[in-house]
């Protein structure tokens, strides 16, 4: 079955607008947790207006299920992966001050790089994952570079999925099936929500894991965060 990471970036943006500590991130997590995400992801970015590097140090602390870290492999981000050692390191090639993540890897050019940063977070007990776009030269590319997982960029599906889920989810198919035909384990995320979570897990159904934040933050604030994994969970089952 498909798993629930919780991204809980949007909440320490609500927590930075007044600079206290409210709402508070830790107690989200623990709290999401219980609530039943089986998976807790941060993408602290360097500006830190969420996520700041004394978050990722605090999660650590009190996640009990699968921390995952996203962010542009810097050394920044390789001091956080080795001192915190998450579960998983999710690697996103997005220069500093893009609004949101905004492209998956390409693979062949930055093959160097990527097989040098991934031997190295392999090398740490640390399962790697890697953002790319439903392209199958990419995906085999990732294979190339040793990365343990990719991570679907889905944002394409997502705005594709209103006007005709068939076409939207067809490239994706595509490349989850090549990636799985590799033995690479296969994430999704950016943009997933109540609409269209369902689909993309039935017509991929060995996606490991999903990372959701945004949409579902958006919807606690209608249903409550409890009811909200929930409703998150069931569109899983
Ligand atoms: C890697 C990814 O897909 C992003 O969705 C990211 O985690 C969201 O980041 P922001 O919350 O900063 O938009
Ligand atoms: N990896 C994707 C993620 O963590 C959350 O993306 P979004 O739901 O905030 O778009």
């Amino acid at each position: 079955m498909t798993k629930l990471s919780v991204n809980i970036n949007k909440i320490a943006t609500i927590r930075n607008a007044r600079g206290g500590n409210n709402p508070n991130v830790v107690q989200v997590a623990k709290d999401a947790e219980q609530f039943g995400a089986q998976g807790i992801t941060v993408h602290p970015r360097p500006d830190e207006r969420h996520i700041t590097t004394q978050d990722v140090y605090d999660l650590k602390e009190v996640v009990t299920t699968e921390y995952n870290i996203e962010g542009y492999p810097d050394e920044r981000y390789l001091k956080l992966i080795e001192e915190v050692r998450p579960a998983q390191a999710t690697l996103v090639p997005d220069p500093p001050h893009v609004l949101t993540s905004n492209a998956g890897w390409d693979t062949q050019k930055h093959e160097g790089f990527l097989k040098e940063v991934i031997s190295h977070i392999n090398s740490l007990g640390v399962r790697s994952s890697i953002f790319v776009e439903p392209n199958e030269k990419h995906v085999e590319g990732a294979k190339e570079v040793g990365t343990n997982r990719i991570e679907l960029y889905t944002e394409m599906y997502a705005t594709g999925y209103e006007s005709s889920p068939e076409k939207a989810i067809a490239d994706y198919k595509a490349a989850a099936a090549k990636a799985n035909a590799l033995g690479l384990g296969i994430n999704a995320g950016h943009d997933l929500d109540l609409t269209n979570l369902k689909y993309l897990v039935q017509e991929i159904p060995y996606i490991d894991e999903v990372s959701i934040g945004h949409a579902l933050v958006c919807d606690a604030l209608y249903y409550g965060l409890e009811n909200t994994i929930q409703l998150y969970l069931r569109e899983l089952r």
